[in-house]
């Protein structure tokens, strides 16, 4: 297994070093270095997208990825492009790192540096110090509970942050348990090299709030980053398609504007596959179903698996796409059912589209998004209620019928509401009023469903269309 043999390979390196250099001279070389840069104040405010560009020639996974770079220049680049924190690779054998560009890179820089190892020895902390990294990275796989809160201590003692990556709901429990405040996912799994770029959708719910979460991996695109924005991560960790991008400040920049500034969009009252496929396609970043009977929109909770098993698209993605979280909406349906269907039609996000108060939602097992029906500015003070509860809050426009009315609502008033809150904007959208919209109002995302239509149906032209409207103003 890969894993025990760079362990292996690592420790007898590791038994070289130690003889040509004992612990106390690291000591004293680690006592010499300024004092670490701060790898958590590095992800401030914790609301946005932060990066941390990796500096690798090559990797076991990918094999020789950018051989002849200038470690130095790229890490130049990096920080000059908007990188909170830069991430070495200092492994030899497999990665073709060097604790030289650690070294070299700190000097160069002044964000902070972390160094990228198979750390499973306190000497390498030391080492990690005397070489000038502010951080280290502990990767939980190769490490017992005893080793991983004994190496946390000793990097915490030298001033040093850990950023401690995981790659299942186990081990980020263990990872929270020892006390990690920078808690990484990595999508890559380190004895398969498979991909599985939704773990961090599962695993982001056990992380407390007060540590920084930090999504590894297979990071490449737009669609990637704002997927992440989704899931509330701190940082994106990203290597591969920066080294070998030909325009690093350009890739940077897609990567970024892609996490904070573009558009989620919704679509919302699926009920056939064929509209599954459309939004799909066209790159939704959320799928809605309704279940609440009187809708001409319901389906039934036993239903959804169905419909997305029939979708052509949502099994296969086209190269390059991400397949949408799904999202289930409910008006004043009681919690047990509501964390019962979410389970039984596999939904990730839940919308509660009525009258449920802060104290419900926290029944609610799934992340909330609360539709609040907001009619003036005195009931903006709502918003404040639902801010620790709920994963986003959407507005929609105050009906009898709850939503799905295509009445627009007061952008006006959701511009004020977008300045206190990252809201979905919902209510009247259309492939017509679309992009106005989003550049009266700004919101976090957008959410549509009566627009999309043609004679109570879904219509997959109109859904193309409104995605397209949202993307074209984002290039
Ligand atoms: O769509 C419905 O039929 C519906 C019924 C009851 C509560 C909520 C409903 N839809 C919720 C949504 O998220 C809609 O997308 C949102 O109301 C916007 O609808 P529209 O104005 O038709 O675009």
């Amino acid at each position: 297994m890969f894993l025990d043999k760079i362990v292996a390979q690592t420790l007898k390196t590791l038994e070289q070093r130690k003889q040509e250099y004992p612990l106390g001279t690291i000591k004293r070389l680690a006592s010499e270095q300024t004092p670490p840069r701060d790898l958590l104040r590095a992800f401030e405010p914790r609301t946005q997208v932060h990066l941390i560009a990796e500096v690798k020639r090559a990797s076991p996974s990918k094999g020789m990825l950018a051989p002849h770079i200038d470690p130095v220049a790229l890490a130049r680049t990096y920080e000059a492009n908007g990188a909170a924190a830069i991430s070495v690779l200092t492994e030899p054998d497999f990665f073709l790192g060097s604790p030289a560009y650690l070294t070299a890179i700190k000097q160069a820089v002044n964000i902070p540096v972390l160094r990228k190892d198979f750390i499973v020895d306190e000497y390498q902390v030391h080492e990690a110090r005397a070489w000038g990294a502010d951080a280290i990275l502990l990767i939980c796989a190769i490490l017992d509970d005893n080793q991983l809160y004994h190496l946390l201590q000793t990097a915490h003692e030298l001033g040093m942050r850990c950023l401690v990556e995981t790659h299942s709901r186990e081990e980020a429990q263990r990872a929270v348990a020892a006390g990690a405040m920078i808690i990484g996912v990595n999508s890559r799994d380190l004895v398969t090299f498979e991909m599985n770029p939704y773990l961090i959708r599962d695993i982001r719910r056990l992380i407390p709030s007060n540590r920084v979460v930090i999504a590894e991996s297979g990071i490449h695109t737009t669609a990637d980053t704002r997927r992440l924005a989704r899931y509330d991560v701190q940082a994106m960790l990203v290597g591969e398609s920066l080294v070998v991008s030909d325009d690093v400040p350009a890739q940077m920049h897609m990567l970024l504007s892609g996490a904070r500034q573009s558009t989620q969009v919704k679509i919302c009252g699926l009920s056939r596959p064929a509209d599954i496929d459309a939004a799909v396609e066209a790159g939704a970043d959320m799928l809605g179903f309704i279940f609440h009977e009187p809708s001409h929109r319901y389906v039934k909770p036993e239903q959804v698996q169905g419909l997305l098993a029939a979708s052509e698209l949502y099994q296969h993605l086209p190269k390059g796409q991400t397949r949408p979280d799904l999202v289930g909406v409910f008006v004043n349906k009681d919690a047990a059912f509501i964390n019962e269907t979410a389970e039984q039609a596999g939904l990730h996000f839940v919308q509660l589209h009525g009258t449920e108060t802060p104290e419900f939602c926290q029944q609610i097992q799934k992340p909330v998004l609360k539709a609040l029906h907001l009619r003036e500015s005195a009931d903006l003070v709502r918003l404040r209620d639902y801010q620790d509860v709920a994963w986003r809050l959407l507005l929609d426009t105050p009906t009898p019928e709850w939503g799905g009315t295509g009445v627009t609502h007061d952008w006006e008033l959701a511009r004020t509401a977008a300045q206190m809150e990252r809201i979905i904007l919902a209510g009247g959208l259309t492939v017509d009023n679309v992009a106005q919209a989003i550049n009266s109002v700004q919101p976090w995302g957008v959410d549509v469903s009566s627009g999309v239509e043609t004679q109570k149906q879904k219509d997959p032209a109109k859904i193309r269309a409104f995605i397209e409207q949202v993307r074209a103003r984002e290039n």
